[in-house]
C-alpha cells in the first residue's frame, strides 16, 4: 500500500495531457505579464514570526513545516509540482542541481493529500566508480530512517515502530461577508475551519454541534462554510445549522464519467453542496494539480453552478527567491484565462510556508500579497472585479492573529485550518466584526 508506482507524477501527466487536461507541453515560468513585478524585491517578503503560537502545530496535526515542496527534475517544468524533500535536504538538492551528486525525490504513489507522515523515495545516481550511473533507491520514513527496499519498508511497519497516519478528516470553515456593499475595504470577510480528527461520524457531529451552538455575528457581518471530507458532506449538510454552508474540498475537471473515485461538480450541484475548494496547496503539490489543471477545474465547477474557493500561494523556497508575486500572479492568471464571471469565486491566498507550521504571515506580508493580487485583476480581468472578489487568508490563523490580520484593507477573511480544533475558532469568525466596525 505505502510504495507503489513511484513514476505516477510524470504519468498523471502524461495521461492527464491525453485526454487533453493539460496543454501540450509543460507550462514553463512565464512572465507574469504587468501585473507582477519584474523585479521582486528578495527580501521583502519574508516567512512571518508573528501571530501568537499555532493551534495545528500544538496539535501536531500537520507537518508542512517540515516538507519543502522544492524543484526536481520532474518538477521543473511545473513551478507547483513537488519533489517533496525536508528543509534539511536543500543544500542537497541545491548541489543536485549543481549536478555534484543528483538526487531526486518523489511521494510515495498513493500517499493521500492529508497524510500526517510523509516518506519519501530518493533516488541517488552513482558519480564515480566503475558503478557509476547506477541508480540507487532509498526511502526514507518521516523520522529519517533509510530502508534499500521495499521488503524493509514492509518489515519495518509490520513490527510497528512507524505508523503512517493519516488525517482522516479536514473541515474548514470560512465566512465571508456576502451582501455588504461590495468595496474592497468592506465588501467581504471570511473565515476558515479546519479541523483535523480521526474521521468518525461522532466526531463530525461533536464539530457540528460545536458550530451550532457557537454566538456569532449575523449572516450580514459573516457567512461561514464549512467543508468536510466528501464522506461527510451529507452528514454535516444535514445537521449543521441553516446560516452555515458547506464545500467540498474538492472536485472533478470536467462532467463526470468513468473517472472512479473521482466526485463530479455535478454530484455535489446533485447534493445541495454550493461551495467547492479547488486548488489548495495540498493538491497541487502532492497530488500535481498544475496551474492549468486548476483553471480548468475552476471554470467548469463555476459552469456547473458551483461558487468556488480557489487556492493560491507560494512556497517557502519561491518567496525566499523572491518570486511570491509571479507565483501567485501565475496561478491566478491560469484560472483568469478560463473564466470571464468572477461573481461566484473567492481567492483564497495561502502561503504554503504557512499552513499549519504555526509561521503565519505577519499582517503586512499578507497585506502585500492580497494587494497585489488585488493590483493583478484590476490590471488584468478589470476594476470591478478586483473591487469585489474576496480575497481570504489561510495559513495558521488563530484567535490571537485574527483580529490584526482582519484589519487589513485587503483581507477579507480567512481559510483557518487546525485553530478550528479549539475555542478560539469562536474569536476568529466574530473577528469578523473588525471589518464592520
Ligand atoms: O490549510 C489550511 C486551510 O486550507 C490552513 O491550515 P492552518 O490554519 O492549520 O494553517
Amino acid at each position: 500500500m505505502v510504495c507503489g508506482d513511484i513514476e505516477w507524477e510524470p504519468k498523471l501527466v502524461a495521461l492527464r495531457r491525453a485526454m487533453g487536461l493539460e496543454p501540450p507541453s509543460p507550462p514553463r515560468a512565464q512572465p507574469p505579464g504587468p501585473l507582477v513585478p519584474a523585479a521582486v524585491k528578495p527580501n521583502k517578503l519574508r516567512v512571518g514570526e508573528g501571530g501568537g503560537s499555532s493551534s495545528s502545530s500544538a496539535d501536531g496535526t500537520r507537518t508542512n513545516s517540515s516538507v519543502d515542496i522544492s524543484s526536481s527534475v520532474e518538477s521543473k517544468d511545473h513551478p507547483q509540482q513537488v519533489g517533496c524533500t525536508k528543509q534539511g535536504d536543500d543544500q542537497k538538492q541545491k548541489r543536485g542541481r549543481a549536478g555534484k551528486a543528483k538526487e531526486i525525490s518523489w511521494l510515495i504513489y498513493g500517499q493521500p493529500s492529508c497524510m500526517k507522515n510523509t516518506w519519501n523515495i530518493r533516488k541517488k545516481i552513482r558519480q564515480h566508480g566503475a558503478s557509476a550511473g547506477r541508480v540507487d533507491k532509498y526511502y526514507e520514513s518521516p523520522d529519517g530512517c533509510k530502508f534499500r527496499s521495499r521488503k524493509e519498508v514492509e518489515v519495518y511497519l509490520s513490527k510497528g515502530k512507524a505508523k503512517l497516519e493519516v488525517d482522516a478528516i479536514t473541515v474548514w470553515v470560512w465566512a465571508s461577508l456576502p451582501d455588504f456593499p461590495k468595496t474592497t475595504l468592506w465588501s467581504t470577510f471570511g473565515h476558515a475551519l479546519e479541523r483535523v480528527l480521526n474521521g468518525t461520524s461522532e466526531e463530525v457531529k461533536k464539530i457540528v454541534s460545536t458550530l451550532n451552538q457557537a454566538e456569532v455575528p449575523s449572516e450580514d457581518v459573516v457567512e461561514v462554510v464549512v467543508s468536510p471530507p466528501f464522506v461527510f458532506l451529507p452528514l454535516v449538510k444535514g445537521v449543521l445549522r441553516p446560516d452555515f454552508h458547506v464545500a467540498a474540498q474538492n472536485c472533478w475537471v470536467r462532467k463526470g464519467g468513468a473517472f472512479t473515485g473521482e466526485v463530479s461538480a455535478e454530484m455535489l450541484v446533485n447534493l445541495g453542496i454550493p461551495w467547492v475548494i479547488l486548488g489548495h496547496s495540498e493538491r497541487r503539490a502532492l497530488l500535481n494539480e498544475s496551474n492549468y489543471f486548476v483553471g480548468d477545474k475552476v471554470a467548469y465547477a463555476l459552469s456547473q453552478g458551483l461558487k468556488v474557493i480557489a487556492c493560491v500561494g507560494e512556497t517557502l523556497e519561491q518567496r525566499e527567491s523572491g518570486s511570491t508575486v509571479a507565483v501567485v500572479a501565475e496561478q491566478t492568471k491560469a484560472i483568469a484565462e478560463k473564466i470571464s464571471n468572477w461573481d461566484n469565486v473567492v481567492l483564497a491566498y495561502e502561503p504554503v510556508w504557512a499552513i499549519g507550521t504555526g509561521k503565519v504571515a505577519t499582517p503586512a506580508q499578507a497585506q502585500e500579497v492580497h494587494a497585489e493580487l488585488r493590483k493583478w485583476l484590476k490590471d488584468n480581468v478589470n476594476a470591478e472585479v478586483a473591487a469585489s472578489t474576496r480575497i481570504i487568508y489561510g495559513g495558521s490563523v488563530n484567535g490571537a492573529n485574527c483580529k490584526e490580520l482582519a484589519a487589513q484593507p485587503d483581507v477579507d477573511g480567512f481559510l483557518v485550518g487546525g485553530a478550528s480544533l479549539k475555542p478560539e475558532f469562536i474569536d476568529i469568525i466574530k473577528s469578523a466584526t473588525v471589518k464592520k466596525n
